[in-house]
């Protein structure tokens, strides 16, 4: 088959659509698109010369499911293996988080199996948040109990997987181990405890081995995360099989229904078939006038702005030692969470001396309300907001020695009501018009690097088979 595909969008989706293409000979030409200078979209990690290493994006990937052992498969072929940070379960990263609830941290315990997309926290928030949050009444109905505790312990995990508003997002697309264990059970208590049942398999290569038998929660890298763009976008170019070209954003496509002419800032390009990894938003504004029903439905696919404000202290300062701990919108709507870092990656801390490495996390779906137009705000003013969360919600006085302020604009996409509806019409418009495109990354069938990596390598088998 003499096939040109063009890949849009070098995210860490459009990077593993282009490596799982490039196994393949069923097509002759592959063209992987990236607008900005780097490949690795939200995957982005500061390394400083004294060895500390920052994320501003993702920070840990969780080995569980087919979707985790898919890409510590991806992992091992690119010859990660020993660059791989695991965290088991039984570190004190994976045993504590915490709530900040009524101005004080309180410790979710764990309970139970693991059930994806949550390793446990779900579980232990519907059963133990019970813990928190005591009413002032001396009395309060059943029903005003459960619901306020139920209502703290959902409207964080949204908050700390999503950045959203648990008010507005699907639970079929959001949290399917719930929606699935009340299908599939008849009981979301039971179904969460038995799990899902047996799900699609993937085939163990020795790190899946290794991240059963030594119990991971998570992983990272050592150079941070941004290492794993850095290894697919050095496979593209060294197999010769993909053409890569950074800052080449795409400014239109246009389709005559077998192909299409893909507009660049310098000139236009033919590919026989697309894979759009771009954020849907992004998509829309490349289509310009074609396939307008399309369009219309991936406008509908919302995002949220994210604060991440990464601060090193001098010394050991956290008073309590786990995760991180997340924030429920009725306690504080602007801030999130925040991520102990050196908990579960010591080794990404600085040579010589302890450190402490935090990142806060703010905005979401709050973003506008609480802090306004993000054009108009100053990187003083996050971090000042995020060093006084530090101080108010565990205790450290000190100011940090180290601080970075990035301001991710429209960065997780929100699965709302009707998420999968839309998603069924688009690749019903797809089909039904033999549009020779797919649809790859976080805005579509999950957000986790995971989900991501998958939703790229399903693009990819759709077109040539499994590889
Ligand atoms: C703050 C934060 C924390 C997270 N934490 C975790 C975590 O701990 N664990 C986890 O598993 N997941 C986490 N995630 C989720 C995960 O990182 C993302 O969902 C995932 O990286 C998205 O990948 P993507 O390829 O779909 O999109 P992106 O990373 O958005 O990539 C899309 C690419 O398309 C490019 N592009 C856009 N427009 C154009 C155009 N017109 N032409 C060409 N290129 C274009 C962009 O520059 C970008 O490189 C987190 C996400 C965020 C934002
Ligand atoms: C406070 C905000 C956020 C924190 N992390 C994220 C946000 C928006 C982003 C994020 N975190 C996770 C994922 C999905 C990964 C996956 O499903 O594999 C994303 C996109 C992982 C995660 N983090 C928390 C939970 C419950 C999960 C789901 C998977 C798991 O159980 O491990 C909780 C949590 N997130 C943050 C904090 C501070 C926190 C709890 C203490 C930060």
């Amino acid at each position: 088959m003499q096939k040109t595909v063009a890949v849009l969008g070098g995210g860490i989706g459009g990077l593993s659509a282009c490596f799982h293409l490039s196994k393949s000979h069923q097509v002759s030409k592959i063209v992987l698109l990236e607008g900005d200078g780097r490949f690795g979209g939200w995957l982005s990690s500061t390394r400083r010369e004294d060895g500390a290493v920052f994320e501003h994006g993702p920070r840990g990937i969780r080995p569980a499911g087919a979707v985790g052992r898919n890409t510590l498969n991806m992992v091992e072929e690119l010859g990660l293996e020993s660059e791989v940070l695991p965290v088991t379960y039984d570190h004190v990263a994976s045993k504590n988080r915490y709530l900040y609830v009524g101005g004080q941290l309180h410790k979710m315990p764990s309970v139970v199996r693991t059930v994806a997309p949550f390793s446990r926290p779900l579980v232990q928030s519907v059963l133990k948040e019970i813990l928190i949050s005591r009413g002032k009444e001396e009395d309060e109905s059943v029903h005003s109990f459960v619901s306020r505790r139920l209502d703290i312990a959902i409207d964080s995990l949204c908050r700390g997987v999503f950045a959203g508003d648990c008010r507005k997002l699907s639970v079929r697309s959001c949290l399917p181990p719930l929606y699935n264990a009340e299908k599939a059970r008849g009981s979301i208590i039971l179904g969460m405890l038995l799990g899902p049942g047996p799900g699609p398999d993937e085939l163990s290569s020795t790190l899946t081995k290794r991240a059963a038998q030594e119990n991971w929660a998570q992983w990272s890298l050592k150079r941070g995360l941004q290492n794993l763009p850095e290894a697919l976008e050095e496979r593209m170019r060294n197999g010769g099989r993909v053409e890569v070209h950074k800052d080449t954003p795409v400014m239109g496509l246009s389709t005559n229904g077998t192909g299409w002419e893909i507009q660049l800032e310098d000139g236009t390009i033919k590919a026989d078939h697309i894979i759009a990894a771009l954020p849907a938003k992004a998509l829309v504004s490349a289509l310009l006038t074609a396939a307008q029903p399309l369009s219309q439905q991936l406008r509908e696919i919302a995002t949220v702005t994210v604060a991440m404000v990464n601060l090193e202290y001098e010394g050991s300062v956290l008073p309590v030692t786990g995760f991180g701990h997340l924030v429920p919108s009725s306690e504080d709507r602007g801030l999130l969470g925040v991520v102990y870092d050196s908990v579960p990656f010591p080794q990404h801390n600085r040579t010589g001396g302890p450190t402490t490495r935090i990142t806060v996390m703010m905005g979401g779906a709050w973003f506008q309300e609480v802090f306004g137009n993000p054009e108009e705000l100053t990187e003083q003013l996050l971090l000042d907001r995020a060093t006084q969360a530090v101080t108010s919600h565990l205790g450290v006085t000190t100011l940090p020695i180290w601080s970075a302020v990035a301001l991710l604009k429209d960065c997780i996409p929100q699965y709302y009501l009707g998420h999968r509806k839309r998603l069924e019409n688009m690749r019903q418009y797809i089909r039904d018009h033999n549009l020779p495109l797919s649809l790859a990354g976080s805005s579509y069938d999950g957000v986790s690097v995971n989900d991501v990596i998958f939703s790229g390598r399903t693009a990819a088998e759709g077109l040539v088979g499994k590889v």
